[in-house]
């Protein structure tokens, strides 16, 4: 039997944009284009493992460093593989947690690759998946009825409409919910005065009895309104996510706080579950193989929260469909991750780089897919459009609160806000 060449032989990595919603968070609004980066690692029999990460001129450049540090590596090697591309990254980048998006985007890659190779799935790789099926919870987001006119460009509205008050979050819920199916929700908050947040989610409660929910403001209180809230959201919550910024910010809300506390903010690096687990920070941790090193380094990582009674969630950012994939492949692996996860797909999916048919969102949930690799198919034809958008775009970065500025120039950015 030969033996192929498992080698890499180059890493491609395409910029694309591709629409969003004009969604509200506590830094601004979401800019009518998204950026993400998709990965082409190309082995020397010709294997092709894909991967996803933020996009935007930084990650571009510290993927290109990487793509150089890889090639002639082989593909199962990907300790050293994460190796090489951390030592050529430390000199300019000293933030573990910054380092981990460049290193987790590649291992997705070399995961896929080596199944396709093996012509087993990513789950399989990974020790097998626990469930068949992975439940997701509905983002639910504030947001305008379009992007306004700006810039000579005309307003771009969508089929979501508007959500400013409690009535429409809750028409949206319900959207999400006959289109998907979920039986999960969680509110973007940060974006109203608490009280306002407080009624969205007692009119969630009311119009989704039993069903879990979850309230993430993004660090726009202090450790006070932070307490305020937890308190008149008794009953209400499944959890409450990164009310107030800081590990010791969250150990003081947490004292009192009647429901779990959860993040992905003050807990983001290996260095800080330590502290965050003296100070009885956190009780759920929201992983994202995009930062915390990868597929594996996040099973590490749940094992980790396992030993230390902490409970786990998933996070997610704007992204299409390779990064799904992902998700689902190490959440079906992880015996503890047993809540719904965060996913923004059904606000994007409509641009995605990938060939439709295999990842649906049904009964709230996406089945695992059976592979090889992670189960999904590169559309090149999609890709070399929404590369164009994006070189069309001039876009160098998210900018959330920039462009909040542009439609509301006395807009002020600040945290905590309330
Ligand atoms: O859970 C979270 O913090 C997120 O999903 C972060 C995202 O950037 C979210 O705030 C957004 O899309 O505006
Ligand atoms: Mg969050």
């Amino acid at each position: 039997m030969t033996t192929p060449d498992s080698r890499i032989r180059e890493l491609i990595v395409t910029p694309i944009a591709f629409r969003d919603p004009p969604l509200l968070n506590s830094s601004g609004v979401h800019e009518p284009l998204a950026l993400r980066l998709i990965l082409q690692l190309v082995l020397e029999d010709g294997t092709v493992g894909l991967g996803e990460s933020t996009g935007g001129d930084i990650r571009i450049e510290r993927l290109g460093a990487a793509a150089r540090a890889v090639v002639g590596m082989d593909v199962f090697d990907t300790t050293a593989v994460a190796a090489a591309i951390d030592s050529v990254l430390l000199p300019t980048v000293p933030s573990s947690h910054e380092r981990g998006w460049t290193t987790s985007a590649v291992e997705v890659a070399c995961l896929d690759a080596q199944g396709k190779l093996l012509g087993r799935s990513v789950s399989d790789l990974l020790g097998g998946a626990v469930r068949d099926a992975v439940p997701f919870a509905a983002y639910l987001f504030y947001k305008w009825a379009e992007h306004p006119a700006l810039d000579g460009r005309p307003a771009v509205g969508d089929e979501w409409g508007e959500a400013l008050d409690p009535a429409g979050i809750v028409e949206q819920a319900r959207l999400m919910r006959q289109r998907y199916g979920f039986s999960s929700f969680k509110l973007k908050g940060g974006v109203f005065p608490p009280d306002e947040e407080i009624a969205a989610m007692r009119a969630l409660a009311e119009a989704f009895p039993g069903q879990p929910l979850r309230l993430d403001p993004n660090t726009a209180w202090t450790v006070e309104t932070s307490q305020y809230v937890a308190r008149e959201l008794d009953g209400c919550l499944e959890y409450l996510e990164d009310p107030t910024p800081t590990i010791p910010g969250m150990a003081e809300v947490a004292k009192t706080s009647p429901m779990p506390l959860a993040t992905n903010m003050c807990v983001v690096a290996w260095e800080q579950l330590k502290p965050a687990v003296e100070q009885d920070a956190i009780q759920v941790l929201l992983t994202d193989h995009h930062y915390w090193g990868g597929l594996r380094r996040t099973r590490e990582l749940a094992a980790v929260c396992e030993a230390f009674g902490i409970g786990l969630s998933m996070h997610s950012n704007s992204h299409l469909g390779i990064s799904l994939a992902a998700m689902t492949h190490v959440a079906a692996a992880i015996p503890n991750l047993d809540t719904s996860c965060d996913t923004h797909y059904p606000w994007n999916f409509a641009d995605d780089v990938i060939v439709p048919g295999v990842l649906e969102l049904r009964d709230g949930a996406v089945e695992v897919p059976a592979g090889p690799g992670l189960g999904v198919e590169l559309d090149h034809d999609a890709l070399e459009r929404l590369h164009r958008v994006y070189l069309d775009s001039g876009m160098k970065g998210r900018d959330d609160t920039g462009y909040m500025r542009r439609v509301h120039p006395e807009y002020e950015f600040k945290l905590p806000r309330w």
